[in-house]
């Protein structure tokens, strides 16, 4: 028999309402790391709300502390001033609650499992039965249009692929929040352009709440519903966009003067809160 399950996520169920309250709430928070060098104050100060099912995307300089924000939204980095809430739970309640999936930026998959096997393993872990798996697999496969490939091992995928089963896998036990750390940055550009479009699908579809670090201004503006420019370290928020396209917007919309407005308005902070020697 099928073990209980251990750690049930703390979503809610397909059609009941999501939890009050914003999905993400940081309030001054400061991290600084001790290293043998001396300390390295990483972020500074940092407020952020992230109301549900928005798309929010972190864009800044190298080093400027966006991985850093998010490893600490997923309490797997501690703030040493300020606060952080999770579906209004501290980190570490939120992290054993499963109220998120994580996108790291190489797809992390187990080469000696299928994907299937990769996407099903947090369900594995958390105790869900069999038939219930396998359901949920299957439903991951559809979402990230890799339906089929549940047989195949990473390694046979492309990175593109790969990164989608990482996605899948993130999502298998219907999280409300997604959080992507650079998930695209390794991809060329024609598949990279491809997986943007079928995100934004698969948040059209789910209404989750996604954070999304990038290096890139229009993947930035293309997604997000805000974006969140950062100054060099230690990261400060210097600006929030609002990006108000439609949710079904294609990629034509990168050509339109409200994108390009947007764009420049990206690049403008960055390079204000930067001295390029280039
Ligand atoms: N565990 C750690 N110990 C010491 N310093 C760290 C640690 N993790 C990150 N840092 C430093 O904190 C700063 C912020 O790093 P972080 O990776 O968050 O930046 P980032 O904006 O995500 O960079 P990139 O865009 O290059 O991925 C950097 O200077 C980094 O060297």
């Amino acid at each position: 028999m099928e073990t209980a399950s251990i750690v049930k996520p703390a979503t809610h169920g397909v059609g009941s309402p999501p939890p009050p309250g914003p999905a993400i709430e940081v309030s001054d928070v400061s991290l600084r790391f001790e290293t043998r060098d001396g300390p390295v104050q990483a972020l500074a100060h940092v407020n952020l709300k992230v109301e549900r099912g928005e798309f929010v995307s972190f864009i800044g300089p190298s080093g400027c502390g966006k991985t850093t924000l998010l490893r600490a939204v997923a309490d797997l980095e501690t703030p040493t001033e300020g606060d952080i809430r999770v579906d209004g739970m501290n980190t570490e309640e939120a992290r054993l609650k499963r109220c998120y999936g994580y996108v790291f930026q190489s797809p992390a998959l187990y080469p000696w499992r299928t994907v299937a096997g990769n996407i099903a393993l947090p369900l594995e872990i958390m105790g869900y039965s069999r038939a219930e798996r396998e359901e949920r697999v299957k439903k991951g496969l559809d979402l990230v249009n890799l339906s089929g490939f549940g047989n195949k091992f990473p390694w046979q995928l492309s990175g593109g692929m790969q990164q989608r089963a990482s996605i899948a896998r993130a999502l298998s036990f219907d999280p409300d929040i997604l959080l992507m750390d650079e998930p695209f940055g390794a991809l060329d550009e024609i598949v990279r352009d491809m997986l943007n479009q079928q995100l934004l699908r698969l948040w059209e579809m789910t209404g989750k709440t996604v954070l999304f670090v990038t290096h890139s201004i229009p993947e930035a503006v293309f997604l997000s519903t805000h974006i969140v420019v950062m100054s060099p370290r230690p990261g400060r928020i210097t600006d929030v966009i609002a990006c108000n396209f439609p949710r079904d917007r294609q990629l034509e919309i990168r050509e339109t003067p409200e994108f390009l407005a947007i764009a420049n308005r990206v690049r403008l902070g960055l390079r204000a809160g930067h001295s390029y020697d280039a």
